[in-house]
């Protein structure tokens, strides 16, 4: 029985991610010990005055000596900075995770400045801080610690009600390589396309229908959340760089094949990436999502009449799963809404014939989204250079300049793309 009062839980971090733990784990019962950069401390002493579990320290190392479960909710891209900062004064005997969402490099830092007598299991909980948790995979990482240690984080943990999934970290940043990282390429192109061409698609007639609802509302999801959680999965992971190159020379080929009206060679790829994907495996499956939920989440006040798209961005998804052998519902377990939800729009387009068929028709006899996909094979390009470069300060800047130019937009984005996470996250 492990005797609550004693144990302190630390959260060195207190952004988005690591309020949400706070709040859940205090209301759990649990003592909390928080902190942000010093700066912070007074500001965030009377946001939590009215909670009386929670107790806010000035910096990193004043909770690492009190705390007996810590847990860094920081930058990935400063986690080795901020550890070998703080690490060196963890409690004898603590155990210590992190919330980033690249576990190799974290886990390296612990390895390099933590004392040897400190344990360490870490988490990644697979979505974002608006979410309701319940249910909602939560990877533990159990790299140094007791049963009983372990034991304890779990206990912790449970505090959020999510699904537990034991991962190596490698497994885990392979896993979220495969997708996260080219799901977050395919929306942070399709907002840079929209961008450059001065779009808001939700008002134009052609981005009408459940599919390009989907689009919208994961686009501005993914642009209303902080830059460096996407750079951060992208850049330090060691798989992410080749499967959001191959998205962009899936999109670049594709696009190719269709203005030069190459139909039997394209048609010929799209049906043997959809076999490779979707053949026997979605058969007997139940699809993700319907039309009707589909048509419900809408941005848009335009009639409701559809415009015939070829989906350049989601044939390059299926494209770039098989080019890689990825089988995306192996990846299930261990995965976030925008890609269930991206996957489950691919799904429909595959997985209903006459629609595919409609849509080689369209990529090779319609020019109506001809600028719109150049736009977006230009932009696949530059986001998959950026993340091969290494730039954050770039990433930072493209991002944010995007992000600036669909604002208006998040708080009504949020509020749908949580209900339709919602009813889908009941089917699957
Ligand atoms: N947001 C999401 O959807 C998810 C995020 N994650 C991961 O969780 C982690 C936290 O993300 P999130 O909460 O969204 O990001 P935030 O930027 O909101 O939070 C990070 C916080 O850590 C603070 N910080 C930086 N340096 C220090 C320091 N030396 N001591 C104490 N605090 C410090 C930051 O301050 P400042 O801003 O001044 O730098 C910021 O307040 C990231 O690694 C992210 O990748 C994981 C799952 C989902
Ligand atoms: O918007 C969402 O729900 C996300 O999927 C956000 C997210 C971003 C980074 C992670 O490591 C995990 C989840």
């Amino acid at each position: 029985m492990v005797d609550m009062d004693n144990i302190a839980v630390g959260i060195i971090g207190m952004g988005d991610m690591g309020k949400m733990y706070a709040r859940r784990i205090s209301a759990a019962g649990w003592r909390v010990n928080a902190c942000d950069k010093p700066e912070k401390y007074e500001a965030l002493t009377q946001e939590f005055a009215d909670n009386s579990k929670i107790h806010l320290y000035a910096d990193g190392r004043l909770v690492s000596r009190s705390s007996d479960v810590i847990l860094y909710s920081v930058e990935a891209e400063a986690i080795a900075r901020i550890v070998s900062l703080y690490g060196p004064s963890t409690k004898q005997g603590a155990i210590v995770g992190g919330q980033t969402s690249c576990k190799e490099i974290e886990i390296d830092a612990f390895r390099k400045h933590l004392p040897e007598d400190v344990q360490i299991v870490s988490c990644h909980s697979l979505h974002g801080p608006k979410i309701d948790p319940k249910g909602q995979p939560l990877v533990l990482i159990r790299e140094r610690a007791s049963d009983e240690s372990f034991a304890l984080v779990e206990n912790i943990l449970s505090s959020f009600s999510s699904k537990h999934v034991y991962l190596t970290a490698q497994e885990h940043d392979r896993i979220t390589a495969d997708t996260q990282a080219v799901t977050h390429a395919a929306f942070l192109s399709m907002g840079t396309a929209w961008h450059a061409n001065n779009q808001f698609p939700w008002e134009m007639n052609r981005y009408v229908g459940g599919i390009e609802n989907v689009k919208c509302n994961i686009m501005l999801r993914i642009y209303s959340n902080k830059w460096h959680v996407y750079a951060g999965l992208a850049i330090l992971n060691q798989w992410a760089k080749k499967q959001i190159r191959q998205y962009a020379e899936s999109v670049t080929e594709l696009f190719k094949l269709m203005l030069g009206g190459h139909r039997e060679e394209l048609e010929k790829r799209i049906r043997t990436a959809g076999e490779a994907v979707f053949g026997t495996a979605g058969e007997d499956r139940e699809l993700l999502l319907r039309d009707d939920v589909l048509d419900r989440y809408s941005l848009s006040n335009v009639p409701k009449k559809r415009t015939r798209n070829n989906h350049l961005s989601l044939l390059a998804m299926v494209d770039c799963w098989w080019k890689l052998g990825i089988v995306p519902y192996d990846h299930m377990i261990c995965s976030t809404p925008p890609f269930r939800l991206w996957l489950g729009v691919t799904e429909y387009l595959f997985r209903k014939p006459q629609l595919l068929d409609e849509i080689i028709d369209t990529a090779i006899e319609d020019n109506t989204f001809r600028s719109d996909d150049l736009e977006f094979t230009f932009a696949a390009r530059a986001w998959s250079e950026c993340v091969s470069f290494g730039d954050f300060a770039s990433y930072k800047d493209r991002f944010e300049n995007i992000q600036e130019y669909f604002e208006p937009r998040f708080p009504e984005a949020t509020r749908l793309g949580n209900e339709m996470i919602r009813v889908i996250l009941a089917k699957t």
